[in-house]
Parts: C-alpha cells; sequence; structure tokens
C-alpha cells in the first residue's frame, strides 16, 4: 500500500451536482481514488458518465459538492483560489482533446510560455522548452505555428507545453480522442516514455481502449460511481 505523501493526486468520498436553475443534476457519487507518484492511471466509462467533470475535480480546476481533494498531499478544499492555482501550477499539467495551442505563436513559443508566465529568464524559458520539443521528437519544426503543424504534431506540442514546467502529473482528456489510429498510437509511445523518463504520473480520461490498456490501471466510471476494471 502506497503511503499518502506518494501520492500526487487522491480524492475521498467526492460528490458533484451541478445546478442548473432550479435543478439539481448529481454527476459523482463518492468517489475515492489516488494516483501515485510515477503511477499511469486511466478512467473509462460510457459518454456523460461523468469522466471529465472527475479530471476537473482532481485538477483544481473547479470545486466539489462535498468530500476532498488532495494534491501532493494537500487538501485543496479550503485553499485560497490563489494557493491553488499556485500548487496547480507548480504540480500539474493538463492536455485536451484540442490542443489550445495559441494560433500566432511558434511552438517553441507556446511551449517557453507556461515557463515566462513564471518570470523564467526568455533565453533559459527557450532552452528548456527546445529540449522538451527534442524529447517529443518535434525539434524539427520549433519555428513552425500551429497551423503549420500536424494533428499530431500539434498534440505532440501541447504534451510539450503540459511537461516543460516538470509537473508530477499529466492530467489528460482525451489526449488521442482527435487522432487517427497511427498517430494516436504514436501519442501513446510517447506519453509511454515520458512516464518511463520524467516519472510523471498520468492520469488519462478516454474512449481508447488503446490507450486505456497501456496504462498501468483503468478504472471505469458507470453513472457516476468509479470501480476497477
Ligand atoms: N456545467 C454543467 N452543468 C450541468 N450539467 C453538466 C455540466 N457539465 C457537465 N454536466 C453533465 O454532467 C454529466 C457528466 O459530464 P462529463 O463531461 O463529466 O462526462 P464525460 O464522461 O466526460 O462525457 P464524454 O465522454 O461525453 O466527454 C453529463 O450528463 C453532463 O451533461
Amino acid at each position: 500500500m502506497n503511503k499518502a505523501q506518494d501520492m500526487v493526486l487522491a480524492c475521498q468520498d467526492l460528490h458533484k451536482v451541478y445546478k442548473q436553475g432550479r435543478f439539481e443534476v448529481p454527476v459523482l457519487f463518492g468517489i475515492n481514488m489516488s494516483v501515485a507518484k510515477g503511477e499511469t492511471v486511466a478512467i473509462v466509462g460510457a459518454s456523460g458518465s461523468g469522466k471529465s467533470t472527475l479530471l476537473h475535480l482532481l485538477g483544481g480546476l473547479d470545486s466539489a459538492s462535498s468530500g476532498s481533494v488532495e494534491i501532493m498531499g494537500r487538501d485543496i478544499q479550503h485553499m485560497s483560489e490563489a494557493d491553488r492555482g499556485y500548487l496547480r501550477n507548480q504540480s500539474l499539467g493538463f492536455v485536451y482533446q484540442f490542443h489550445h495551442l495559441l494560433p500566432e505563436f511558434s511552438a517553441l513559443e507556446n511551449v517557453a510560455m507556461p515557463l515566462l508566465i513564471r518570470r523564467m529568464a526568455k533565453s533559459e524559458a527557450y532552452q528548456t522548452a527546445e529540449a522538451v520539443l527534442n524529447d517529443v521528437g518535434l525539434g524539427h519544426r520549433l519555428s513552425h505555428n500551429p497551423g503549420e503543424l500536424s494533428g499530431g504534431e500539434r498534440q505532440r506540442a501541447a504534451i510539450a507545453r503540459a511537461l516543460v514546467t516538470r509537473p508530477a502529473c499529466v492530467l489528460a482528456d482525451e489526449p488521442t480522442g482527435n487522432l487517427d489510429r497511427h498517430t494516436a498510437e504514436g501519442i501513446q509511445d510517447l506519453m509511454m516514455n515520458l512516464n518511463a523518463s520524467y516519472k510523471t504520473s498520468f492520469l488519462v480520461v478516454t474512449h481508447d481502449m488503446n490507450l486505456a490498456s497501456r496504462m498501468q490501471r483503468i478504472m471505469k466510471l458507470d453513472d457516476g460511481v468509479l470501480t476497477n476494471a
């Protein structure tokens, strides 16, 4: 059994109820789970079962209705928004189905951005970004804007941007959802290699069973209830 301090993410008895006017939409019903340092975990489940909601709560992007979330062993429920944002920026990286790269900036500038926002010196930020872009196989596309990259290359750049701050855990929502099978397999290989070399944990929400099966552990959400798959 892993100790609490070995966990990058954990939640206890997590509930989420969305409010829609006079109506309540209950989505998560008492979720307990954790992700250990260096671990890779997939969450699968039918559309609408609450996967993205759970990922947002675990990433501190939204608040639970009840229950607790810990990022790097720290309970985020009672933190100020600023402290929560700081902890999130220090510890987590995010990858989405659509890359969300800024179209008017090059791959290098997009990947350096999180470091520049942290006030790293420009030359160091660009050097670090270039090294990570090399690691994801995009060393030859540094000056290309997102519109000048292929779908798979854009997703590689998005992964590089998530990893450039060396987060303990990357939370990925359908990272291969928008890619053909061959390109998706390249992204799967990349995530596995980065997990091995950076020791980054990955928590991946996906419908892609090929991707899920590459993770060390698969959990299934069924109408807001999580079980081991
Ligand atoms: N802001 C919101 N207000 C009200 N209901 C919401 C809101 N966001 C999500 N929901 C509802 O919560 C449920 C779970 O949504 P969620 O996006 O977490 O599912 P999902 O498993 O990620 O689905 P998919 O695989 O289709 O992306 C859905 O029924 C959705 O309609």
